[in-house]
């Protein structure tokens, strides 16, 4: 079974604006609402190339349950433990000539909730695969996702984890399967701009040396780098087209990567796989469907 945790789900509320200025009213041309929160998205797209998974994290209030709505209209199943403190957040979205996000911090999580949540992880079996992604409220302490990994040692569950700063350094000892920062994350770690694949392959290594098996660097239009445990280095450019709505990408590259890594077993093809479904979800309104990566997957010439 494949499940995701999301901390922090949201409604991810896109709007489209002429010419966005700050200090002024703004008016919409076009507005979007759609269930988000990184796991969330992982969920949505993996089951759109046909992997069911299960959603877990915390949703609270009004907002909370529209999220588990729009989850299951969409036939995800779903297993949220649900807070009374608060609001779910609303995440604004703003495409202009550039695009703008506003995240919001997401509720107070008690330590009941956090130990149901606990009590499910304690179900996972042997050759499951857990994705923990995204960030969690700024109450919580940054070794959240590290003290989920010690919890599971030993277990033989395969974890992926896409989260920034420490909330990643402090999972690394854990040995977790995939990280998936983008290159600015990974340049933030170290205090360095990475700006090209080649730039970004030795901090990729150095993440490896920290105890991360594989390191998936996405890096938007410029593409992607794999390295892999088995010493093997994939660089990709991304494939063109016009890009309408790059919320989700990089949800969708981990889901392309564990999608094609359940079917193959094999890195390169894993790889193709995230690069297109990231590039597909970048080139959609929504979250890449299977026959948008598909095409992606027959026309882009990767030279791994
Ligand atoms: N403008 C784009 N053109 C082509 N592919 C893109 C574009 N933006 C994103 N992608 C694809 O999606 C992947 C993830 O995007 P990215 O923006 O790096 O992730 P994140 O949202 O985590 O920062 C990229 O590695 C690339 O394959
Ligand atoms: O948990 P965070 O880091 O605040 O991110 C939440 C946001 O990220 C998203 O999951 C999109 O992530 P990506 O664009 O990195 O794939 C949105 O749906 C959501 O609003």
């Amino acid at each position: 079974m494949i499940y995701t945790v999301t901390f922090n789900p949201s409604l991810d509320y896109i709007v489209s604006v002429d010419d966005f200025t700050t200090g002024k009213v703004n008016r919409t041309t076009k507005e979007l609402i759609y269930a988000g929160g990184k796991g969330i998205n992982v969920s949505i797209v993996l089951k759109n190339l046909g992997y069911d998974s299960t959603a877990l994290g915390f949703v609270a209030g009004f907002t909370g349950k529209e999220i588990s709505r729009l989850l299951s209209e969409k036939g995800i199943s779903t297993d949220f433990v649900k807070v009374t403190n608060g609001i779910s957040r609303i995440n604004v979205k703003i495409r202009s000539d550039r695009e703008s996000e506003i995240n919001g911090q997401g509720p107070a999580i008690d330590k009941d909730s956090i130990d149901k949540l606990f009590e499910q992880l304690d179900h996972l079996k042997a050759g499951d695969v857990l994705v923990l992604a995204g960030s969690i409220p700024n109450v919580m302490p940054s070794t959240m996702y590290s003290d989920i990994m010690a919890f599971l040692k030993g277990r033989n569950i395969r974890i992926v984890v896409d989260a920034t700063q420490d909330l990643l350094l402090n999972v690394l000892e854990y040995k977790p399967f995939l990280i998936k920062p983008n290159n600015h994350e990974l340049g933030e770690i170290f205090g360095v701009e990475l700006k090209t694949r080649e730039e970004v392959v030795p901090y990729a290594k150095k993440m490896q040396e920290k105890g991360a098996v594989n390191v998936l660097v996405s890096m938007a239009g410029e593409g992607a780098v794999l390295v892999t445990e088995e010493g093997a280095v994939y660089m990709a450019e991304a494939p063109k087209g016009k890009l309408k709505n790059s919320v989700g990408a990089g949800d969708s590259m981990v889901a392309g990567f564990i999608a094609g890594y359940l079917q193959s077993e094999d890195y390169a093809e894993a790889f193709k796989t995230a690069v297109c479904t990231g590039s597909a979800s970048a080139f959609s309104e929504e979250l890449a469907t299977r026959e948008e990566v598909e095409q992606l997957l027959s026309a882009h010439k990767f030279n791994l």
